[in-house]
């Protein structure tokens, strides 16, 4: 039984990274996916357009779907003001696992709460579990067949308000056609795409960046 990708990527954190250096965990991970085993995080490109947004936003409350080994979670976090908190939730329990030790060998235990399950199951128990009011930022980065029914979701459940910014991975590779056609044509958001690429790669890709109007 050997090790996984997701675990080889957690060595080379411990190995070359500097503990409670968020920069070094990211320019780590974003080196061994490209010179040894490529891996679905956000990467550098598509991540300077997250830190971007982050930066400009400011979040309070942040959350995130779809942790894997916690590469954006750890960017996200970095930027977070103090007092801020970003939620992630993680359905597969040894991404969970790794990531947990990356964002604490990053530092950011204070800012950050993992919460492993299904994002259909855990986001209508935001409120009573994290007394949570609403979200400032989503980060969508899970399954893409999940981006469509957890938006829906996150406006019944009231988890959204005026000025709330959506920010959607991989809108076309892998791809997400139903939550684009929806979040592009619903009059209660604003949306832009943001062209990029997929991560370490030439292959196009982008973020579509949503603003709930409430
Ligand atoms: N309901 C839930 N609640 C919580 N967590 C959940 C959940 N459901 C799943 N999870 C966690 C697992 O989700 C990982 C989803 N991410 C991807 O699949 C992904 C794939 C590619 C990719 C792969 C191969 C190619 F050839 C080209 C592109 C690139 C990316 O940037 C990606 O993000
Ligand atoms: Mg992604």
């Amino acid at each position: 039984t050997g090790s996984t990708r997701p675990q080889r990527l957690l060595r080379a954190v411990q190995k070359k990274a500097t503990q409670g250096d968020p920069q070094s965990v990211i320019a780590t991970i974003d080196h061994f996916c490209r010179h040894s085993e490529w891996a679905m995080n956000v990467g550098d490109e598509k991540g300077s357009i997250l830190d971007s947004v982050v930066t400009e936003l400011n979040p309070s409350s942040a959350l995130e779907l779809g942790t894997y080994c916690g590469y954006s979670t750890v960017r996200i976090a970095r930027l977070l003001p103090p007092g801020s908190k970003l939620i992630t939730l993680e359905f597969n329990p040894a991404y969970a696992a790794v990531a947990r030790q990356v964002i604490a060998w990053a530092g950011l235990n204070d800012k950050v709460q993992l919460v492993e399950g299904p994002s259909g199951d855990l986001i209508p128990q935001m409120k009573e579990l994290f007394g949570v009011q609403t979200f400032d930022f989503v980060f969508l980065d899970h399954w893409k067949d999940r981006y469509l029914p957890d938006t829906k979701l996150l406006e019944e459940c009231g988890l959204l308000r005026k000025g709330t910014v959506l920010l959607a991975d991989n809108v076309i590779c892998p791809g997400t056609p139903e939550y684009l056609e929806y979040i592009r044509n619903s009059s209660r958001y604003e949306s832009r795409y943001f062209k990029s690429h997929l991560e370490y790669t030439k292959v196009e890709d982008g973020l579509e960046k949503s603003v709930f109007l409430g």
